[in-house]
């Protein structure tokens, strides 16, 4: 079985998600996978004993023994971290950012010319192998490291490459929308609760409902289709969903949809 060495340079939630992601997947990889963060030493201590990783103390000694190294730190660390990084990195190596505006050329334009660079956007789902993950490769990037980090991207679920330009536009839909989904849920929830039922059934309630939905969605059918079948002429789900369109709920999710990219935008630095 080949080993392949990455290096996670931030150890928060998505850093959290992946490596649960890339453990649940029984691949032709083994995966030595070290972490290192900022100052959360008891973060790393946790990390290590439940997906046996290596805690890095200082990830640029770990960074020269890495095939890939992800970065999974906030938009705003990456100015100091990639300068840093550029002292090191070699030609062999593949680079990958998740940040949310931060964009392959974003990446490229602060690392020595050639670089191979990758640009991420996962989600939190990675953690149960459901992520849906968008993939901007640069163009120096190797066919072997493009084999290399799909293995990684299976091991979290789905994945699509598409072109930088997209991920920016596609990051609400992908990276942020399940917090819009998770919203939803508690709405649905608190209902639930306030109406019949204790919060663990409300719980498989809401779950089973979305799960459901979720998987005639991707059998093909569009949503509008499975509305009407859903709503009876005349019936229940029809009064309900005049009250969404009367508060104007598919304008709402677009607005949240144009308000979290710009904000994508505004927190990547500077190129
Ligand atoms: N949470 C999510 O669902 C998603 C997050 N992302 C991206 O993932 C990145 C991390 O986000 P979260 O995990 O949510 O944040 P977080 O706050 O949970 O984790 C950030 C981690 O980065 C570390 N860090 C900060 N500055 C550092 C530095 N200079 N050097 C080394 N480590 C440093 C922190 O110690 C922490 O471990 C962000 O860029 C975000 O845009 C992308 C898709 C989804
Ligand atoms: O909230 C954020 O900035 C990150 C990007 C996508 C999901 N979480």
């Amino acid at each position: 079985m080949t080993t392949v060495h990455v290096l996670f340079i931030g150890a928060g939630r998505m850093a959290r998600a992946m490596i649960a992601g890339i453990r649940r997947r029984q691949g032709p990889i083994h995966w030595d996978i070290s972490v290192a963060n900022h100052q959360d030493s008891a973060r790393l201590t946790e990390l290590t004993t439940t997906f046996r990783v290596r805690a890095q103390t200082d990830w640029r000694t770990a960074a020269e023994q890495a095939d890939i190294i992800i970065l999974a730190m906030p938009p705003a660390a990456h100015q100091t971290v990639l300068e840093t990084l550029s002292h090191h990195v070699l030609p062999h190596q593949l680079v990958a950012s998740v940040a949310a505006g931060i964009g392959v050329s974003g990446l490229a334009s602060k690392l020595p010319e050639g670089t191979q660079c990758a640009w991420l956007m996962p989600n939190i789902a990675a953690a149960v192998g459901e992520s849906m993950t968008l993939c901007a490769f640069g163009d120096t990037v190797t066919a072997d490291n493009r084999e290399k980090l799909a293995e990684i991207l299976r091991g979290l679920g789905q994945y699509h490459v598409c072109t930088e330009t997209q991920v920016h536009h596609l990051t609400a839909i992908t990276g942020s929308a399940p917090a819009f989904a998770f919203q939803f849920a508690e709405a649905l929830e608190q209902a639930a609760t306030a109406l019949a039922t204790d919060e663990t059934t409300a719980r498989l309630l809401v779950g089973q409902m979305l799960l459901g939905s979720a998987k005639l969605l991707l059998s093909g059918r569009p949503p509008e289709e499975l509305t009407d079948e859903v709503a009876t002429p005349g019936g229940a789900t029809a009064a309900g969903l005049s009250v969404l369109t009367e508060a104007q709920f598919k304008t709402r999710v677009m607005d949240a949809i144009e308000a979290t990219n710009q904000r994508a935008r505004a927190l990547a630095p500077e190129t």
